[in-house]
């Protein structure tokens, strides 16, 4: 039954892939597809498919360094600028019909918003469907009536018909200028050599064994046959004995090869998957924070599984091919040279087997992205659950993110059905052809001998060369999936490796003289929807002055802070240390020089001490005047190891007070020449703060600070004040100036002393 089952299923497997793969293909042929790398390349990716169409290959990276997407992905209007800026004539159309689609026929392919969320490239508009490249599916053919549920959407609160937004996007003489990223396989083989380079020993070992191991293979047959065909039919039976003697001696030294073999080959997976590994991780922390901010947390550690199917591909899959390839060059030579019937009938059975198994690889290619997909899915539903446990306790949210998790889940199942249905039908039908043609080839055996055309041994040698080439042409094609679904892994660890890296810039500062300024700034997260959060920004912070950035709850002063530290380089204006454009320098060098508390400051599990010096060797002396300063001596003492205490996640839990002033030890131990403190005393208690600031206008009273409070207390003894509202300034000057103005800042103070959490000490 089950058996049927699938015969049945590899049949309409077949029907339905020469539907799919002969017709469409023959129908139309230009149709370049590629596959988003993550879930907010959609747009991107449509732009990318169409260049090809045009002729050009254009790297996602290429348009991401162009356009900015938003953590929502790109927007219609994002893809018009971007297209533009390659020398595409990009018009938008809003159809409210399905007819006026026609209308659209010659600007095909044209780029379609679907389902408000999503974008896909129509490519045809045939009499009954639709052919679409579906960035996260792939090409499909759509009926117009889908076409319609997806494409026409009513706006939101409005009362309007259903209508579809499009986008034409015609070469223009611009684009045939612009440069081809064809060199994007190039920097692939590099690094694949790269990995490889140093273990060029092991290969070779490797390979000489194998060569041994096939010069055994060879003699085999031979010895079969002559102790049938000589041996027994002359009755020689010490003969039979030496060359069962010889058998019996190579048999042994095959099993010591493949033994060694197989250790070598393990050791070398074990180290490639640690230098692939070590690169990846490298290469994460050159990355800028916006790549981190846009990212799921599910997506990087989706791609980190991703190397060990590279390093399997790599070491296993690659050699087993090599090893195969030599078998069936050796055996088939050898089946030639013993008859040259069997070998074309094996020729033919093998042929069959080959396209069998390459039918399924496009499907295969699919699955394994939706595998991609879930699996990242699972991963962020997870990462979520575990750090987010305290308020799903506190509001019994629990049956939420299980749901969430529940429906993941099957989709999960589905794609592992998926697989397994491929696979039972891939392998059905290959033992299918494997036993048509054992049958052939008996029936042709057997046919010759009585023919008196072939000997007995003749046969037996034939049935064993023929048994040997059959695992390793198996293993061929099996490598060939491997190698499909490595190259995707690949496709996406690259997708990482071509995202921007901070500037490392040799213009490094050496010492900060003068001042910070930042001149008519205007920054906005996101791409060209989202609305800027800083506007005309200008601060002077000089040498040796504190500054205070006080203002309403996201008013844009964090981000003050973090444009300081070089985290975002797309802001409008300028921002210079001591007139050297900050774009322009060594980030890190002038991060060496920042000493920062920022809200969210992350408290490793590690000893306290380690966590103050952020590395493996520290100045005890150091750690201490840093835990004075942050009045954290009286918490060391009931600490059970002091300074060795480990803390964080691992180790003793924390409160709010607690960590910032570990934090603040952290910045201070770093002798920083400028100190950024944002909310970085909110957790503590009045007395607490009064102690940590004298402490640190004691230790910092030659030192640059930029504080950011909304306790009034902390920032009055700054030189000066900017009061921020709604991304701007509103107003500047002392405490003493701001109070006596009467202006926002006032009123601050004011609702500050209405709570009773503030008293002007005049
Ligand atoms: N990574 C981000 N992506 C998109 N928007 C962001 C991001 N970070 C901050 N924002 C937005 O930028 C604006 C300013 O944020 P910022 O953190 O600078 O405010 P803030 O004045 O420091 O607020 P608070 O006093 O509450 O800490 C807010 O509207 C916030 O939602």
């Amino acid at each position: 039954m089950n058996t049927l089952f699938f015969q049945l299923l590899s049949v309409i497997t077949v029907l339905r892939w020469v539907n799919q793969k002969l017709i469409v293909n023959h129908m139309y042929k230009k149709r370049p597809f590629y596959r988003q790398k993550n879930s907010m390349d959609c747009g991107i990716t449509c732009l990318r498919m169409i260049c090809k169409y045009y002729g050009k290959r254009i790297a996602a990276s290429t348009l991401l360094n162009i356009v900015e997407v938003e953590n929502v992905g790109i927007s219609m209007a994002g893809i018009k600028k971007t297209g533009e800026s390659i020398g595409l004539d990009v018009q938008g159309f809003r159809l409210t019909e399905l007819d006026q689609l026609k209308l659209l026929s010659k600007d095909l392919p044209f780029i379609v918003h679907w389902n408000r969320k999503h974008f896909v490239t129509v490519y045809s508009l045939g009499k009954r469907s639709i052919v679409i490249g579906d960035p996260a599916k792939g090409i499909l053919r759509v009926s117009y009536k889908e076409f319609y549920k997806k494409a026409f959407k009513t706006d939101r609160g409005s009362a309007q018909a259903p209508a579809a937004n499009i986008l034409t996007l015609e070469p223009t003489e611009a684009f045939e200028k612009i440069q081809d990223d064809k060199s994007q396989r190039l920097p692939k083989i590099d690094f694949i050599k790269k990995h490889l380079r140093d273990k060029k020993f092991y290969f070779v070992v490797i390979f000489l064994g194998l060569l041994a191991l096939m010069s055994i293979q060879f003699v085999l047959p031979f010895l079969t046959k002559n102790v049938v065909d000589v041996g027994i039919k002359n009755g020689d039976l010490d003969m039979i004995k030496y060359l069962l003697m010889g058998q019996f001696f190579l048999i042994i030294s095959k099993a010591i090869f493949e033994a060694s073999r197989n250790y070598i080959i393990q050791h070398l997976s074990v180290r490639i998957n640690y230098s692939l590994l070590a690169n990846f991780i490298e290469k994460l922390f050159k990355l800028t924070v916006p790549f981190f901010e846009k990212r799921k947390i599910g997506d990087l550690l989706q791609r980190i599984k991703d190397h060990q199917r590279v390093e399997f591909f790599l070491t296993k899959s690659l050699l087993n091919v090599s090893i195969s390839i030599l078998t069936v060059m050796v055996f088939s030579t050898v089946l030639f040279i013993f008859n040259k019937i069997f070998f074309f009938l094996f020729l033919g059975a093998t042929v069959l087997y080959v396209s069998w198994i390459m039918i399924f690889l496009p499907t295969r290619k699919k699955i394994d992205w939706e595998r991609f997909e879930v699996g990242s899915r699972n991963q962020t539903i997870l990462v979520q659950a575990i750090s987010g446990i305290q308020d799903l306790k506190i509001y019994g949210a629990f049956p939420y993110l299980l749901s969430k998790w529940k429906s993941n889940q099957k989709d999960y199942i589905k794609n592992a059905f998926k697989t397994l249905k491929i696979t039972q039908i891939q392998e059905t039908g290959a033992s299918y052809i494997y036993q048509l043609s054992q049958i052939v080839i008996l029936f042709f055996s057997a046919r010759l001998i009585i023919m008196n055309q072939l000997t007995i041994g003749s046969m037996l040698s034939i049935q064993f060369i023929i048994g040997q080439l059959i695992s390793p042409v198996q293993q061929l094609l099996m490598s060939v999936i491997f190698g499909v679904e490595a190259k995707l892994s690949f496709d996406r660890i690259f997708d990482l490796w071509d995202a921007p890296e901070e500037n490392h810039q040799d213009n490094k500062i050496e010492d900060f003289e003068s001042k910070i300024a930042f001149k008519n700034v205007r920054f906005k997260h996101g791409g060209h929807q989202s609305s800027f959060i800083l506007n005309d920004v200008n601060i002077e912070i000089r040498k040796g002055e504190t500054i205070a950035i006080v203002g309403s709850s996201g008013s844009g002063k964090t981000t003050i802070l973090k444009l300081l530290l070089g985290y975002y380089s797309d802001y409008n204006g300028s921002i210079s240390i001591d007139n050297r454009e900050l774009n322009s320098l060594n980030i890190e060098s002038w991060r060496k020089k920042c000493g920062v508390v920022l809200q969210d400051n992350y408290i490793f599990s590690d000893t306290l001490a380690k966590n103050i010096a952020l590395s493996e060797k520290f100045d005890m002396n150091k750690i201490r005047e840093a835990v004075r300063i942050a009045d954290l001596d009286q918490y060391v003492k009931t600490l059970p190891l002091k300074y060795n205490t480990v803390i964080g996640d691992d180790g003793m839990g924390l409160s709010q007070g607690q960590k910032q002033r570990i934090l603040i030890a952290r910045a201070v131990y770093k002798q920083p020449e400028i100190l950024l403190l944002d909310e970085a005393t909110n957790a503590l208690d009045s007395e607490t703060e009064t102690n940590i600031i004298n402490n640190l206008n004691g230790h910092a009273s030659k030192k640059t600070v930029v504080l950011i409070a909304h306790r009034l207390s902390t920032v009055k003894h700054a030189n000066k004040i900017y009061v921020f509202k709604d991304g701007m300034i509103g107003e500047s000057g002392s405490h003493d100036e701001l109070i006596n103005s009467g202006g926002i800042y006032y009123n601050l103070v004011q609702r500050q002393l209405n709570q009773s959490t503030y008293a002007i000490s005049q």
